[in-house]
């Protein structure tokens, strides 16, 4: 029998967690079993709000220097935390089936129900800028920390809610305290939301091989047309930018909006097309919304 193979991941719950599971599916799949190994990342030990730390991956740099080094062979991330812009030396082997892409409201009551001037925390421009075109009328306070802590906030009754990805609330186990869920023609998620990504090193022939096995077609057509939006747009994960896409492995349907943090204003736009032109697809859609002044929504968030 061969030895485990060893499989970079960050430490947290959540993190640990969609490891484990896409171990689980590789074994299922190849009889390879994985065994963890905790990887601590810049965005794990900074204290600085997330948008204001420079540029963007930073939960995925250390992950790749221990493939790079070869301390592990292959690493899990969470897809949208992943920057659009690759190294060379590492490829994505597979992206398992995705899970539920949504956003996703702890509270209470609903969101919808909230009363005027109720707090709710996130600390995603994106979310922001959406959720205030639902409800203007509440105050929005930027927070931080693993999803563990910011659920506290809303046990202590320092926030009457928390907006976290549906999917991340899943994997730590706490789907139960989802009060809502917003369908994604309300806010659309952050390209990539709900979806892993499985790396490990170019010259891997081998692993790329194995890996294929976890690889969900329909999953990576659709991230990818969402990636490739931002990727045109120029934009990082601190964007008030959201893209979803979904498809029967033929047919691509590929929404994409940039909105401006007051709620305001937004570039709002759909597209459908063969699922083989993915990131055409996304490329197009993002040069139409530029047109419309997509980038200049965007520059106001930046300041
Ligand atoms: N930026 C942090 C992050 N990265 C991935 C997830 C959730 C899981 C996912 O989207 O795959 C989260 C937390 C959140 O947005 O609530």
């Amino acid at each position: 029998m061969s030895a485990p193979l060893r499989l970079g991941t960050r430490k947290s719950l959540m993190a640990t967690s969609q490891s484990r599971r896409v171990a689980e599916r590789l074994a299922q799949a190849t009889g390879r079993r994985s065994e963890l190994v905790g990887i601590t990342t810049f965005g794990d030990v900074s204290r600085a709000h997330l948008t204001q730390l420079g540029g963007t991956g930073v939960f995925v740099s250390e992950l790749r220097n221990a493939l790079i080094a070869g301390e592990v062979d292959f690493a899990v991330h969470s897809l949208k935390d992943l920057p659009t812009k690759g190294d060379d030396r590492i490829v994505i082997a597979a992206i398992p089936p995705r899970d539920d892409p949504r956003d996703a409201f702890v509270g209470r009551v609903p969101f919808s129900e909230l009363p005027p001037g109720a707090r709710v925390g996130t600390g995603s421009p994106r979310r922001i800028a959406q959720l205030r075109m639902l409800r203007p009328d509440l105050e929005y306070v930027p927070i931080r920390g693993n999803a563990d802590t910011r659920l506290g906030k809303v046990t202590s009754g320092e926030l009457d809610g928390i907006v976290l990805a549906a999917a991340g609330l899943g994997r730590i186990g706490r789907e139960e305290a989802i009060a809502q869920v917003f369908e994604v023609e309300q806010v659309l998620p952050a390209p990539g939301q709900g979806a892993l990504a499985v790396e490990c090193r170019a010259d891997r022939a081998d692993l790329i091989e194995l890996l294929s096995a976890i690889d969900d077609r329909a999953t990576r057509d659709a991230v990818t047309a969402e990636r490739s939006v931002l990727a045109a747009l120029e934009a990082g994960c601190a964007a008030p930018v959201g893209a979803h896409a979904s498809g029967d492995g033929n047919v691509l349907s590929l929404t994409a909006a940039v909105v401006s943090v007051d709620g305001r204003r937004s570039v709002r736009k759909s597209v459908s097309g063969p699922a083989s032109a993915a990131m055409e697809l996304g490329r197009d859609l993002a040069a139409a919304m530029l047109a419309e002044g997509a980038g200049t929504l965007m520059r106001e968030q930046v300041q």
